[in-house]
């Protein structure tokens, strides 16, 4: 297994985390997806490593919450480049530095991270505007690469450590998300990476362009409907070593006490 990403401790952690629940040989890598130069010398990196990369899942992300007409040319720039170009770039090497010399000899994917981005994101529109882009992008290499399988992954409102990194404001939104979901709660970790799981293994072998949507079916709420019936199914939380967000924990305390009021 190799992880890639911008900090060196993050990666760490992961590894450790990993290495505390199964043996695995893990290498860790870091990598800015937006630096071509970069990219390609990662995939080289890695190459040496491990002789091999069966499956690529493209995770890295993240935007900054904005309405559309207060982003600047560099700042809708800088978030295209972080989720899209940089998806590009590194499954394009993971394609060409390896992938396109075994084609047909084993089972191959690439698996493309997006959001609910259906109907526009707002507050996110240059973050939506990516992940569009990458749904295409994945739709395409499904084809051009075949039989390396492509497909995408859009996940919805999901209880990731991401969430605490949003500003006071977004934070308030965040708290109020679950009762906009039809399910009437957020995702875990855990149910985005069962999807993943699904993808890599040869159960999807005859999957490959789709999109697998993780979303409590947020986008299917409709205004002409209530939204849920005030009741959640139980969620699939294999991640033992996961955490609550504090966003979400302050969420679940201050119901709590308005409920103890
Ligand atoms: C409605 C509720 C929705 C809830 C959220 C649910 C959906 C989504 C969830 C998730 O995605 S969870 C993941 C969360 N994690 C993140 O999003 C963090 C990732 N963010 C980053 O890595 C960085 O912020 C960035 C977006 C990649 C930018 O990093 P970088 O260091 O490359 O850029 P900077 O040099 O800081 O800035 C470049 C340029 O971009 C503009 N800009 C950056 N930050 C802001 C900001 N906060 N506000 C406005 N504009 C910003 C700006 O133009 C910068 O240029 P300069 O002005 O600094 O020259
Ligand atoms: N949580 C949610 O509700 C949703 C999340 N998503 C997307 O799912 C993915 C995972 O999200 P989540 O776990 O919540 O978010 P996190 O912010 O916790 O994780 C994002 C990861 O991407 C890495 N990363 C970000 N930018 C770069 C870059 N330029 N180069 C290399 N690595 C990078 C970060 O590591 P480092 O900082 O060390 O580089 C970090 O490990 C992201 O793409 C996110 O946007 C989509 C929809 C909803």
């Amino acid at each position: 297994m190799a992880l890639v990403g911008r900090k060196m401790e993050k990666l760490e952690t992961v590894k450790a985390e990993i290495e505390s629940t199964c043996s695995v040989k893990i290498s860790l890598h870091s990598c800015d997806i937006r630096e071509e130069d970069r990219v390609k010398e990662t995939i080289a990196d890695i190459l040496v490593a491990h002789g091999k990369i069966d499956h690529l899942i493209n995770n890295a992300g993240g935007q900054f919450p904005s309405p559309l007409n207060m982003i600047s040319g560099k700042g809708f720039e800088t978030v295209v480049r972080n989720n899209l170009t940089g998806g590009f770039l590194v499954a394009r090497e993971v394609f060409n530095q390896h992938m396109m010399l075994q084609l047909g000899k084993k089972d191959m994917s690439i698996t493309n991270i997006i959001a609910d981005m259906w109907n526009g994101m707002p507050g996110m529109g240059h973050s939506g505007a990516a992940r569009a882009g990458m749904l295409n992008f994945s739709e395409t290499a499904a084809n051009e690469w075949a039989p390396v399988r492509v497909n995408a992954v859009a996940p919805g409102f999901i209880a990731s450590s991401g969430m605490d990194t949003y500003p006071e404001p977004m934070k308030q939104t965040i708290m109020q998300l679950d009762k906009t979901i039809p399910l009437q709660r957020l995702g875990l970790e855990a149910e985005v990476s069962g999807a993943l799981v699904f993808l890599c293994s040869p159960a999807a072998s005859f999957i490959s362009g789709s999109c697998i949507r993780i979303d409590g079916a947020a986008p299917n709420a409709r205004r002409i409907w209530p939204v849920g019936t005030g009741k959640a199914n139980p969620a699939f939380n294999s991640f033992h070593l996961g955490g609550v967000p504090e966003v979400i924990q302050r969420r679940d305390a201050e119901r709590a006490s308005k409920k103890g009021n």
